[in-house]
């Protein structure tokens, strides 16, 4: 089991201060208005909360996920959106770039989300969502220059973000080269073209868009490649992104905590039958098996989180821990909405946005199903290739 230091409660608690007297107070209207939440924004980047995990050579903290992680859940427990907020200006792109990246693309992402950017990842497309490798966005070379086309769709924040970090298929000849992630500035690079907005059941503070470009074109020096080279790029990238995966079920995971201690002081409170509904087993269970699936979700966030030390989460642990909380804050903001009765059913009270809200995370970031047949994988020491003739490939290489 992972403990954090005193220094990491001391960093949690001044995250729970800053939540408790400023994010929670705006979260009801953030979900309301379906404004991205700029005061919010503004507060993180005075606390030092956007681009903590920036090394110090580059103006940020330094710190590790482990350390985003308890800042995470601060913020989700009373406003999902703003925990996703944190996680993206710290996890997910920004990791990206600070292990992989030149020192130019380093300075470029420092200064843009210390600044108080969130980065958008562009990754999923209309027909490549969980067969993320079929994408059909293409860089291709010239003069100096990656010429990029192609369209992204669900892009986290599109429209509000500025630094963009963009999967596409590198081109030579018309023969694919492998995937790179590539570096550009919204509204500073011609082509980059956000589209429509989805009207998202939760979340509501944040846009989810269309992301298209246009014959966009970007300096050489913005691509973004893995050590490993272009044709591990893809898998390289996707181990930044298990960075990612720790920071959404630490959102999930948030969010269902609030939505428990919400549900234990109303238990208390509200009287039926003459006595606390907290006095029935039916709830006590209830709120036994959330407490249970809180715990189970956080130790296995905490372990990933801690296990990534200078590097990135493991991919197996990164998707066990999404799984579990995911999974578990579908289920507490379910049961914490419950025991409310009808007053849980009420816009008036934070419950049904925290259903909402918890909902995407069994979807974003790598479904539970295509997460659990990583797991497999993992687990089984197997290649799971899910397109038809993949197995097929793989049993004849191997006999080979
Ligand atoms: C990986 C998948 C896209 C499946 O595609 P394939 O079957 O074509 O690919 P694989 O052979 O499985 O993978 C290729 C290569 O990459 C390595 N890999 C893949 N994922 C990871 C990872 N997470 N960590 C490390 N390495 C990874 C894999 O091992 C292969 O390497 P080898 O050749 O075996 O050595 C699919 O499984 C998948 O992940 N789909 C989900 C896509 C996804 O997560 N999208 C997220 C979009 S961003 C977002 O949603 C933001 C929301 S948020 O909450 O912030
Ligand atoms: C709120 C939200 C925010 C998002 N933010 C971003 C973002 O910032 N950047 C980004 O790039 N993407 C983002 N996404 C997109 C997200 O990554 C994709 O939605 C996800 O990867 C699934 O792709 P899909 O929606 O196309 O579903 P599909 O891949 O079409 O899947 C449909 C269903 O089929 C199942 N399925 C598919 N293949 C298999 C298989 N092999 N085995 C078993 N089941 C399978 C899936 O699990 C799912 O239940 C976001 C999504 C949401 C909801």
């Amino acid at each position: 089991m992972t403990l954090p230091s005193n220094a990491q409660l001391d960093l949690q608690l001044a995250a729970r201060d800053l939540a408790q007297a400023e994010i929670l107070p705006a979260a009801a209207q953030t979900d309301k208005t379906e404004q991205y939440p700029w005061d919010n924004v503004e507060k993180l980047t005075q606390a030092g909360f956007m681009g903590m995990t920036i090394p110090k050579e580059y103006g940020g903290r330094g710190l590790s996920y482990y350390d985003a992680v308890l800042v995470i859940e601060e913020m989700a427990k009373v406003c999902g959106v703003t925990g996703r907020i944190v996680v993206e200006a710290n996890m997910g792109a920004i990791g990206a770039v600070m292990k992989y990246g030149s020192n130019t693309q380093k300075e470029l992402a420092a200064k843009h989300v210390l600044a108080g950017d969130k980065p958008a990842i562009c990754i999923t497309e209309p027909n490549a969502g969980s067969a993320a490798t079929e994408m059909t966005t293409t860089a291709t070379k010239k003069d100096g220059r990656y010429v990029i086309n192609g369209k992204k769709h669900w892009i986290t924040g599109g429209g509000v973000s500025k630094m963009h970090l963009i999967f596409a298929r590198v081109m030579e000849n018309g023969v694919s080269q492998g995937i790179a992630g590539f570096l550009a500035v919204r509204d500073e690079t011609e082509g980059l073209i956000i589209g429509k907005r989805e009207p998202a059941m939760g979340l509501r503070g944040i846009p989810e868009t269309e992301v298209i470009f246009e014959n966009m074109e970007v300096d050489e020096g913005m691509a973004v490649i893995p050590p490993e080279g272009l044709k591990r790029g893809f898998a390289g990238l996707m181990t930044a992104y298990n960075g990612q995966r720790i920071g959404a079920a630490t959102v999930a995971l948030g969010i269902g905590q609030g939505s428990y201690e919400v549900a234990l002081d109303y238990a208390k409170s509200r009287h039926q039958f003459g006595r606390p509904i907290a006095e029935f087993q039916g709830l006590q269970w209830k709120l036994a098996d959330m407490s249970i699936g809180l715990e189970a979700s956080r130790a296995l966030i905490h372990n990933a989180a801690a296990g990534a030390g200078d590097g990135f989460p493991d991919m197996r642990a990164a998707a066990q821990a999404k799984v579990m909380a995911s999974e578990t804050a579908i289920k507490v903001t379910n049961e914490a909405l419950q025991i409310h009765g009808a007053m849980g059913y009420s816009r008036n009270l934070p419950l049904e946005r925290m259903a909402r809200d918890a909902r995407m995370f069994t979807i974003g970031g790598g479904t539970a199903e295509i997460l659990r047949t990583q797991i497999a994988g993992s687990i089984l020491g197997m290649k799971t290739p899910q397109n038809r003739d993949g197995y097929v490939n793989y049993s004849r290489e191997a006999a080979e």
